[in-house]
């Protein structure tokens, strides 16, 4: 694990640890009651897919690598302008002390749209799985290189048992392997180093080809524009999450139509 994946999660097993003292399991239990159910997060990729490209379009207002990218923070807007651009999907930065993320965002989001909705954050504990069910989210994230073999499985059974979808993130073959340990076949491949935030599409070129052929395999990160998506496809990748070059787009909808279907 990388230093900075190493402090993040210290710093969310922390805001966890009080998060569970200021709300029962039944409040959080409530809440999830009172959601829509699950939209259907890798079935609505998949569904794209099939005639073009499954984009995962991300709410981003700020990262550890870049800080602020987005000033005029909007987000049932950005969700809105993401679904009229052809977006399948959102991911929706929860994460407040490295990415500048909160609930609402998510909860604005999903409302403002009938996309499915990834939260993004660092999941450490399955009582995050709950609480991210009690606020609307469709699919969870579980970043294999944070967590050991037993911590992610507790974490899938919590997200499957309640009917989302989880997104299993890898870097590396070791971490694909790890991976295929689980029962989810939703597989996402970050081509950032979280050591220096370099970008290497060789990451998911390499990981393409190891992953079976029932999984739905998303590209992550670092993809600017409809000619990266397709020398992607010339590896047989059709899903994508993107954010920071559409968040930085004056005209949202545009650029995620132009993003998917080129200029
Ligand atoms: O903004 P980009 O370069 O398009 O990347 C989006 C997404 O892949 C990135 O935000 C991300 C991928 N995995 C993460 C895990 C935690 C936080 C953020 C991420």
């Amino acid at each position: 694990m990388t230093n900075k994946l190493i402090e993040i999660c210290e710093t969310k097993r922390q805001e966890v640890a009080a998060r569970k003292a200021a709300m029962t399991v039944s409040t959080l239990h409530a809440r999830a009651a009172e959601q829509t159910p699950p939209r259907g997060f890798r079935k609505a990729l998949d569904d794209a897919a099939r005639s073009g490209f499954g984009l995962i379009a991300e709410i981003k207002k700020a990262s550890p690598s870049k800080g602020l990218i987005r000033a005029d923070f909007d987000p049932p807007a950005h969700a809105q302008a993401y679904a009229a651009g052809g977006a399948a999907c959102l991911s929706v930065l929860t994460d407040q002390p490295y990415f500048q993320g909160h609930e609402d965002f998510l909860m604005a989001a999903r409302s403002a749209c009938a996309l499915p909705v990834i939260r993004k954050d660092f999941l450490v504990d399955p009582w995050q799985v709950l609480e991210s069910r009690s606020i609307g989210a469709d699919a969870i994230l579980i970043i294999v290189a944070a967590l050991e073999d037993g911590q992610m499985a507790e974490i899938e059974d919590a997200a499957l048992g309640l009917g989302m979808d989880a997104l299993i993130e890898v870097h590396d073959a070791h971490e694909l392997e790890r991976a295929m340990k689980l029962r989810s076949r939703l597989i996402g491949v970050n081509n950032r180093d979280l050591r220096d935030f370099s970008v290497d599409f060789a990451r998911t070129y390499e990981l393409v080809d190891k992953a079976p052929q029932d999984c739905t395999f998303v590209a992550e990160s670092g993809l600017g524009n409809h000619a990266d998506l397709t020398a992607m496809a010339e590896h047989g990748v059709r899903c994508f999450l993107v954010g920071e070059s559409l968040m930085r787009q004056a005209d949202v909808e545009t650029a995620t139509h132009n993003l998917l279907f080129g200029e």
